[in-house]
């Protein structure tokens, strides 16, 4: 079966490269694949599994996608999404959802039509496994076996320097201001550029500044102009924030902020900013020298949970890198900030910072709920955390608190939240909608799409039952006024082991097309946009 579907994908892309505009190969090639799908969907349907947690079933793919629906014909540009989708290595199977090789997945719209692909990464860590057999670098809760390692990667000293550390850009995806397209992951040297049409590696993406660090956020947040970043110092407790110009290389230091919790910086899997401040959280799940060492993983695997350290929110001016607050917040947990933005009084004074997370009640047992296993064998159990939208207030005039609320009441969204999105002109501005991953309960994961209106408290949910969505990634209509306007693009494992890529109306979250795929692929994490004028 594989081999079948290796074959005729090897047909397609080499064809691939003859064509010149419009997707007749591509189509017949399509129509070649579908035979050999039919055969492996009875397999799968037999095997009655989601897609999502199991590893993808060949390196490479590409197709013309049928569709149910219509895509509206604006919606010209890349949609790519970014994640693991590959957690073994021979027989030997990881353990994290976090483990897996970066699988990247193209959605390629052009007037009403829908060409996918996906690729494997080719990280060095990922290429050292497909030779080597094995895990050769240290993945998010993985590590290489101590004669493997030595022999691949060199002695004890290599850890301390970052080498042995992974560079599986499996997490994040962003398009900066020039054009290149970069994927990310919490490790530094997993900063890897990729050609957003053929999903060809190019290369690491190297920072020419010299200022090191082994780690930093997954989560950047990227403008036109300007990409901005934390890096966690680990030996003297603090953040330092980075900016990087567009068009170059070269991060440059604005700032740093002391922890105040103790002597490790908490985790920052991502950070949030407004017009004019850099919004740095502290929370007290905090890295661990001692855990990072461990070759096997502990309940919070590189982390350490320290709720007696307490927690904060720190606030950083862009322009002058001065902390202008640091006040303590009642104890999170968060994977993902959603928007922040600057609350002013009557004369336009800024008052306060508001930012929003998708915010898991305090409780850091989401990370091990994250586990294969558990994902794969508790589908249907109602064992997935709570979790809500988590809105700080941070006030600017020297107080030392700041407030942590829900910002509507969770239960609108089933008390699952996370995998979150907002229309990007709204970034760092006073905003009104998130998009996000709910819950329809029972279940072990978010199995719906959820449209928050921060304004109004409610939310409008999508569910397909028995099925996985991965992150609702929102794209405007050129010209749109209305901040929903637009369409809203995930990608869905079916419980009868199908997948399809889904597009939802903005403003009503009806859905409004799908289309699905010869097979269905893993979950993945994070997505970026590339509108069709930017690919030139
Ligand atoms: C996929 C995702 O959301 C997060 C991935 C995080 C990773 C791969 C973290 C890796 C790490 C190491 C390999 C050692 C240092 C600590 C840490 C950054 C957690
Ligand atoms: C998928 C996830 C959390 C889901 C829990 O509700 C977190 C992913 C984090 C990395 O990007
Ligand atoms: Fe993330």
């Amino acid at each position: 079966m594989t081999t079948l579907l290796i074959n005729c994908n090897t047909a397609l892309m080499a064809s691939r490269t003859k064509r010149k505009k419009g997707y007749s190969v591509v189509r017949a090639a399509t129509d070649k694949l579908s035979k050999a799908v039919t055969v492996e969907k009875t397999e799968l349907r037999k095997a009655g599994k989601l897609a999502a947690w199991t590893s993808i079933r060949q390196e490479r793919w590409e197709g013309e996608l049928q569709l149910q629906g219509e895509i509206p014909l604006w919606l010209n540009g890349t949609y790519l999404r970014n994640g693991p989708g590959l957690w073994h290595i021979a027989d030997y199977y990881f353990r994290h959802l976090f483990d897996g090789y970066a699988t990247l997945v193209r959605l390629h719209f052009h007037h009403g039509r829908l060409v996918a692909s996906h690729r494997q990464i080719e990280s060095e860590a990922y290429k050292a496994a497909k030779k080597n057999n094995r895990l050769c670098y240290r993945e998010f809760s993985e590590a290489p076996k101590p004669d493997g390692f030595f022999s691949y990667v060199g002695g004890l000293a290599q850890l301390f320097s970052g080498a042995s550390l992974t560079d599986n850009a499996n997490t994040g995806i962003v398009r900066l201001g020039d054009g290149r397209v970069v994927c990310l992951t919490e490790t530094v040297k997993g900063s890897i550029q990729i050609d957003p049409e053929t999903l060809g590696t190019i290369g690491r993406f190297v920072y020419t500044d010299g200022l090191g660090g082994l780690i930093h956020s997954a989560h950047p947040v990227v403008t036109e102009t300007e990409l901005v970043t934390l890096l966690p110092d680990l030996v003297r407790a603090g953040y330092t924030v980075v900016r990087m110009e567009a068009g170059t290389n070269e991060r440059r230091v604005v700032g740093r902020v002391e922890c105040r919790g103790g002597p490790a910086p908490g985790w920052v899997h991502s950070f949030t900013m407004t017009e004019h401040y850099v919004v740095v959280p502290e929370m007290p799940l905090r890295y661990s020298a001692e855990n990072l060492l461990r070759a096997e993983p502990t309940p919070f695997y590189k982390f350490e949970w320290r709720p007696e350290s307490g927690s904060y929110v720190h606030v950083m001016c862009k322009a002058s890198g001065r902390v202008v607050a640091s006040v303590e917040v009642p104890p999170f947990v968060t994977f993902h900030f959603i928007n922040a933005y600057e609350a002013v009084d009557d004369d336009g004074r800024i008052t306060a910072i508001i930012a929003d997370c998708c915010e898991h009640n305090a409780n850091a047992s989401i990370l091990d709920k994250l586990r294969l296993q558990n994902l794969q064998s508790l589908t249907g159990q109602d064992v997935l955390p709570n979790a809500r939208v988590g809105r700080f207030r941070i006030p600017l005039d020297g107080r030392s608190a700041g407030t942590l609320e829900s910002a509507l009441d969770p239960e609108e969204h089933g008390r699952g939240i996370d995998m979150c999105s907002i229309n990007p002109t709204y970034q760092s501005r006073p905003y009104r909608y998130a998009y996000a991953c709910g819950a329809q309960r029972p279940c072990n994961f978010p199995n719906t799409l959820t449209k928050i209106d921060l304004l109004e408290r409610k939310a409008k949910n999508w569910h397909d039952k028995g099925s996985i969505p991965s992150e609702p990634f929102f794209v405007a209509r050129p010209g749109a006024t209305e901040e929903d306007d637009g369409v809203v693009i995930s990608m869905v494992s079916g419980q009868d082991g199908e997948g399809y890529a889904l597009i939802l109306d903005g403003s009503s979250f009806e859905e409004i097309a799908r289309a699905k795929f010869p097979y269905a692929l893993p979950y993945g994490l994070h997505g970026c946009w590339i509108p069709e004028a930017a690919i030139g």
